[in-house]
């Protein structure tokens, strides 16, 4: 498994304990984030992120601001992006099981660092259930 991962200044330390969650996992990732605390723009961070994952460079995502909206706003514009912000591990797994998400947006402000890697490990252990849920996936995008 190979991971795309991106954030902003309000993220970096969340990104940063979840870059070690994946060298514990020995899963390989992307770091497109910033790894300071200087104010950047979340767009240029997660546009890489999302550009990954629809070109089928890496199998998930991972985009961290401070609330997940702009992250997962920027995330969605991408065609084939179907980014979930979540703010617990049980929406994180219907975001995996019914919607097939491949990105996971994280509020860094609203969430507790626990929180999150638990979400993450939730994220990267969970299957899409398929079945009803790919006809209604598939009619997502619009042309
Ligand atoms: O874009 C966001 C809101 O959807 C992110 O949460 C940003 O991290 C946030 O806006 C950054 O805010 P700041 O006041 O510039 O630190």
């Amino acid at each position: 498994m190979k991971i795309a991962i991106g954030n902003d200044h309000a993220g970096t330390e969340y990104k940063l304990a979840i870059v070690g969650l994946l060298k514990s996992m020995s899963i390989e990732f992307n770091n497109y984030g910033t790894d300071g605390t200087d104010s950047v723009d979340y767009p240029d961070f997660v546009h890489p992120v999302a550009s990954d994952v629809e070109g089928n460079h890496v199998d998930l995502g991972i985009i961290i601001c401070g609330s997940g909206n702009g992250a997962s706003m920027t995330a969605n514009k991408h065609q084939k992006v179907r980014a979930a912000l979540c703010w617990n591990k049980e929406i994180v797994s219907l975001a995996r099981q019914h919607n097939d998400a491949n990105i996971l947006s994280l509020p860094a402000r609203f969430i507790s660092l626990p929180q999150a890697l638990e979400m993450v490990r939730t994220f990267l252990g969970t299957d899409f259930e398929g079945g009803r849920h790919e006809r209604r996936v598939e009619k997502i995008p619009c042309s």
